[in-house]
């Protein structure tokens, strides 16, 4: 069958040229495994994430996402250099924490945290720098959005970082920036959980951002197939409308699921230890989703609520 690749922004490429395609995330499971193997005396320096990368890698995955707070720079630089792909080839994005208990802040400011960073990978840029929350103001610090972001700009105009974006963001927070920056230097990209059942993290968001060319990228995107370990959630919303629309399009449930994101012009960002489950969520491109069966995901989504990050942080906003 013809492959059809959406391409969810034409300005956002590699240095090379290539438009941004699904992620690879190294989340903050990563964090917990590398402590304990630390603790238990072993390297710092994850094989199994450096292995994982390259068969990531090796199945056609060039955007890979982190952060400070994932520990996980040091197993990217290493598999990006094991594999001999071009730097300008790949896309890889990290992030500034900000200080929140679910996001602590590890650097005083995001020029100290990208420099860390640049090290750890060593690497001399990364393609996207993102500020991963934006609740400054319930730090202790001196740090406001405002400060964060000129930061972030000087940032991006000395070539450290190719884009700038946010993560977890809501309309108040990015109206704050537009008030007070140029819309050149506006965030091209705001990452938030996005799946059938959570279609806006915070109020209005991903209109707002269709509207203003911020491109949404999508963390979590199998949460409904996943479900929640939360007990007061649903375990596995889904399911049974999932396996209606793997047969019918003769696809996994995460294949329909990361799909989703693509037909509403959002972009996954996705993580799997398992090699067939890798290659599966690249293969999103040869079939599409009718209209009627979205529908249908948008509805029997929004019945439940499945939020596994950031959890009533936008109750009050
Ligand atoms: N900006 C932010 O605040 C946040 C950003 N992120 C980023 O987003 C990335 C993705 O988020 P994450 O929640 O991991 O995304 P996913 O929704 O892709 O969930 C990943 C989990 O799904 C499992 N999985 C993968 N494929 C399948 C499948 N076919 N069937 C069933 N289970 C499957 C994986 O397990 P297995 O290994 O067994 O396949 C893994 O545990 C993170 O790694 C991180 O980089 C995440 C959270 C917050
Ligand atoms: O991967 C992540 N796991 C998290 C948990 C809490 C807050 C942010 C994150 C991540 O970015």
């Amino acid at each position: 069958m013809k492959t059809d690749r959406i391409i969810v922004s034409e300005e956002i490429r590699t240095k090379s040229g290539r438009p941004l395609e699904i992620g690879t995330g190294t989340g903050t499971q990563w964090k917990w495994l590398k402590l304990e193997q630390k603790e238990r005396g072993k390297s710092s320096v994850s094989e199994e994430l450096v292995s994982q990368l390259l068969t990531c890698f090796e199945v056609g995955f060039y955007h890979v996402d982190t952060a400070e707070v994932y520990t996980t720079h040091p197993e990217i630089g290493e598999a990006v250099k094991r594999s001999g792909i071009d730097r300008n080839d790949l896309f890889i994005t990290s992030k500034f924490n900000g200080g929140i208990d679910e996001a602590p802040r590890t650097s005083k400011n995001p020029r100290e945290a990208l420099n860390k960073i640049l090290k750890e990978l060593d690497m001399d840029f990364v393609d996207l720098f993102l500020v991963h929350q934006p609740f400054f103001d319930s730090d202790e610090s001196e740090l406001s959005l405002e400060s964060v972001w000129s930061q972030m700009i000087e940032l991006k105009n000395e070539g450290k970082a190719r884009y700038i974006g946010v993560s977890n963001f809501a309309v108040c927070h990015l109206e704050r920036l537009f008030r007070n920056f140029r819309k050149s230097d506006y965030p091209v990209v705001n990452q938030i959980e996005f799946h059938p059942c959570l279609q806006n993290q915070s109020r209005g968001i991903v209109q707002f951002c269709q509207k203003n060319n911020i491109l949404i990228e999508a963390y979590a995107p199998l949460a409904p197939l996943l479900g929640s370990s939360d007990d007061s959630q649903e375990r596995q919303p889904l399911v049974s409308v999932l396996e209606k629309l793997s047969t019918r399009y003769e696809k996994t449930g995460a294949q329909i699921l990361l799909r989703y994101c693509l037909q509403k012009s959002i972009l996954p960002i996705t993580t799997s230890s398992k090699r067939e489950r890798i290659e599966q969520s690249l293969d999103v491109y040869n079939f599409s989703i009718r209209d009627d069966d979205m529908e249908m995901l948008d509805i029997e989504g929004s019945r439940y609520a499945l939020q596994k990050f950031f959890k009533g942080a936008y109750e009050n906003l």
